[in-house]
């Protein structure tokens, strides 16, 4: 089976981008040995600390946060990194050819019910010029690189450098990432969405009315049945609809005015919607493409509606300025 190095030789990408990319993917094989020792390592729960989102940080979140920044510092291809869990953009090395946004621990809160949790990571290329948060708000179509790895039974790392999506899986006796599959492609339609259902009452009316007519299912406008499925980790719900397909949504919602949006553009929305693009599928806040969007801030946060592209086109039509569909009767 082809290695991860093997495959990114064939990819006709920098020299520089293939040791950054092979840099991400060896601190995952250690992150990966760490939160398979859990609790035998005394790693598990919460610190005092809170990040900069005001939310209580796990003692792995810091944990492997120091062991990406420290991975990536020694790199000697990155000019500055942001991360979930750090309250500003940090400079790294002048002639580092990339920046690197990347959230250590996805789903974290699954960490002490050992559910999956994994690293998402976005990268992309460095600006002449003083290094400023401005540097790192560039779009998403400005990517140059996305990923996840995904710590479940085994671990997966899924890439994509902008052709196409592979997967490689780790094998745990060699430590080797091995290609498992290429071109990767999410199936246009589906008949499972991922939504956390305990917000409805918050959320806007167009997604209201499109998630009570997939509960209708049969006897509803979609004459179809559908299946319901939440991980509570974003890379873990991803997964799937990259593996099977399907729609995966974290709305806006009223539930806290303040913060309308959970998933934050540059290492969540971002990376999850290259990959997705690349495997065709489609991603939208309901209103404009992610990867169009033209961030404002490295903590930026954004409403997330991702999958099988026919799927995604149906729940848009319910968010179209002339949609007249009946509002559902909660
Ligand atoms: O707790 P909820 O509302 O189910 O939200 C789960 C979502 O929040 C997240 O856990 C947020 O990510 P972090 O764990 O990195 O903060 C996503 O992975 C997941 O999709």
């Amino acid at each position: 089976m082809q290695t991860l190095a093997q495959h990114l030789q064939q990819q006709a990408i920098p020299e520089s981008l293939t040791q950054l990319l092979l840099t991400l993917a060896d601190t995952s094989k250690s992150i990966s040995q760490a939160v398979r020792h859990g609790a035998l390592a005394g790693i598990l729960g919460a610190t005092e600390q809170e990040n900069v989102q005001g939310e209580t940080q796990k003692k792995l979140d810091v944990i492997t946060n120091d062991m990406l920044k420290n991975a990536l510092q020694a790199s000697g291809h990155v000019r500055g990194l942001a991360s979930e869990e750090e309250d500003y953009v940090v400079p790294v090395s002048d002639a580092g050819e990339y920046l690197v946004c990347f959230d250590p621990l996805d789903g974290s809160s699954n960490i002490d019910i050992n559910s999956l949790v994994g690293t998402i990571f976005s990268v992309l290329p460095a600006q002449a010029g003083e290094l400023t948060e401005q540097s790192f708000l560039q779009s998403g179509r400005q990517q140059v690189a996305a990923g996840y790895v995904l710590y479940g039974p085994s671990t997966i790392l899924a890439l994509t450098v902008g052709k196409g999506v592979s997967f490689f899986t780790l094998n745990p006796d060699s430590g080797a990432f091995l290609l498992t599959q290429g071109d990767v492609q999410i199936t246009k339609d589906t008949a499972e969405f991922a939504i956390n259902m305990s917000n409805q009452r918050f959320w806007e009316a167009p997604m209201q009315t499109y998630i009570a007519d997939l509960l209708l299912g049969k006897i509803g406008p979609r004459e179809k049945s559908f299946n319901m499925r939440w991980i509570a980790a974003m890379v873990g719900d991803v997964h799937r609809v990259l593996c099977r397909g399907g729609i995966f949504t974290y709305p806006t919602d009223n539930k806290n005015p303040e913060k309308p949006y959970k998933l934050r553009l540059m290492y969540e929305a971002n990376p999850m919607a290259f990959l997705v693009e690349q495997a065709g599928g489609k991603a939208t806040t309901g209103y404009q493409t992610i990867l169009d969007i033209q961030p404002e801030a490295i903590h930026q946060r954004v409403a997330v509606i991702l999958g099988s592209a026919n799927e995604v086109d149906t729940c848009l039509e319910y968010h179209a300025e002339d949609y007249s569909g009946d509002e559902p009767t909660l």
